[in-house]
């Protein structure tokens, strides 16, 4: 037998399980043997067999095999997934029909013949293997397109509406797109739209946060590698390229990339290939591309940190997403949005915002931008006993001052933005993560900022 696994022999007679045990031991890795069909459910969970071999004649209804049915179906309902081979002593052609019909793999008969019984054995696991196998690839592949339904984008401002339009006019294209605006302002949730409104929507949706490659993994990742191209690489991998061929790319963050990666990228976004590490051939790709960064690429052009060449490539069409505090009202819209929400994922009730909380909100200067506000909003839900949040249920870093509008007062986002990091810093005395929360961006973000304000 050339496959092994784990198989679970259920009998009610001792004596043929005993047998069984034996006659299967050097063929199989592992065995489990019980009398009881009231104890097939814990076997099922604990030593997750690959294959089942189940008698159908139990004492009771010996001659009906009505309690091997049953079983089968207790089978069947703790995994659909289950192989089953049935066994009886009286190998009719009927029953073997019902069983098969009722979600059993095979049949064999007692007294059994020990070669037919590995052989249906054997395939019974190569089908319990490649169906696991099958369940796998289809959760990859819901995870790869990223299969969560249309998300929603909330918020009327009219800047927001002018983003919708965009996103209205480019749908049913593949045209490659740059998605421009600060952290947490929903680049990634509109990356998002963009494929499911595409010719692309029902295939691969691979998202890469360039910023959170180290530039050694640069290549290995998006590129993939063969089998011994370097010292751990021990069977080969395809690159995220690769994987999300036929559909969408997202790049998140390019602008972090160096000039030696962007050189990299460039050349297999204009031969339409790649070629593995280790590998000589190189492989097609077809790719719709949409990219996105916080930082002015067009300036980083010009300061010669950005190749132009690049830029042009992806930059098809630009889709500029504004800050939180330059869209008013939808600040609310949101608010209440995001209370609706946690609402739900905390079992809570409460029923809005006072006027002097929403007050607060709009006068707030959102530096963490839509998620700076979705983890306000998370916060007061979970601690708040009000019927309605108030302002002290909001709780902002006091450097990331609210937004006064008397003369004198520092309005310059870039000093803002060092003062908040600054403070958050110092409030959590230097630990990254709760600072980051403070802030209401991620640490990834966050070590970006420090890095462009040079802290
Ligand atoms: N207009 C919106 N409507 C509803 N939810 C939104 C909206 N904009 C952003 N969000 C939510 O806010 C959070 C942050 O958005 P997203 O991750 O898309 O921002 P981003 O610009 O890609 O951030 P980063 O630059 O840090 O990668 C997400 O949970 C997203 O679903």
């Amino acid at each position: 037998m050339e496959e092994k696994g784990k198989i679970l022999i259920i009998d009610d007679n001792e004596d043929v399980l005993f047998a069984l045990n034996l006659l299967l031991e050097p063929y199989m890795e592992k065995i489990k043997v019980t009398t009881q069909p009231s104890r097939i459910e814990h076997f099922m969970t604990t030593f997750r067999p690959d294959v089942i071999l189940l008698d159908m004649n139990f004492r009771r209804d010996a001659i009906s095999g009505q309690e091997g049915f049953d079983c089968l179906a207790q089978i069947l309902q703790t995994d659909p997934q289950a192989v089953v081979v049935f066994m009886t002593a009286y190998a009719d052609t009927d029953k073997a029909v019902r069983a098969i019909k009722e979600g059993a793999t095979d049949f064999v008969s007692k007294p059994w013949e020990k070669e037919k019984l590995l052989a249906t054995l054997s395939s019974a696991l190569k089908l319990s293997r490649s169906r696991r196998e099958v369940g796998k690839l289809q959760a990859q592949m819901l995870a790869l397109k990223g299969d969560d339904g249309l998300p929603e984008l909330i918020g009327n401002s009219p800047a927001m509406q002018k983003v919708k339009e965009t996103v209205g006019k480019l749908s049913n294209t593949d045209a490659n797109i740059l998605i421009l605006g600060e952290n947490g302002t929903g680049k990634d949730l509109i990356a998002r739209m963009l494929k499911y409104f595409s010719p692309r929507q029902d295939a691969a949706f691979v998202a890469i946060d360039l910023g959170s490659i180290p530039e050694q993994l640069f290549e290995s990742e998006l590129f993939g590698y063969e089998k011994g191209a370097f010292t751990d690489a021990r069977k080969a991998k395809p690159g995220r390229m690769e994987i999300a061929s036929g559909g969408t790319l997202f790049l998140d963050e390019i602008g972090n990339l160096s000039l030696p990666m962007q050189a990299k990228l460039l050349t297999a976004l204009e031969k339409r290939q790649i070629v593995r590490l280790g590998a000589i051939e190189p492989t097609p790709i077809d790719v719709r591309l949409i990219c996105a960064t916080n930082a002015d690429l067009h300036q980083r052009v010009a300061e010669g940190g950005f190749r132009q060449d690049l830029l042009y490539r992806i930059n098809t069409i630009e889709l500029r997403i504004p800050p939180l505090r330059e869209r008013g009202e939808d600040i609310l819209l949101l608010a209440e949005h995001f209370l609706t929400g946690y609402n739900r994922k905390y079992h809570k009730e409460i029923k809005g915002l006072t006027r002097e909380a929403k007050n607060k909100l709009l006068k707030y200067s959102w530096p963490g931008n839509v998620r700076e506000l979705q983890h306000t909003l998370e916060r007061a839900v979970i601690l708040s006993e009000n019927l309605l949040l108030r302002p002290s249920d909001f709780f902002f870093p006091a450097a990331a001052n609210e937004v006064h509008e008397e003369a004198g007062e520092e309005l310059n986002l870039e000093k803002l933005e060092r003062k908040a990091v600054e403070k958050a810093l110092r409030a959590s005395n230097g630990n990254m993560s709760r600072a980051a929360e403070l802030l209401g961006i991620t640490r990834f973000a966050l070590y970006r900022k420090i890095e462009k304000l040079g802290l």
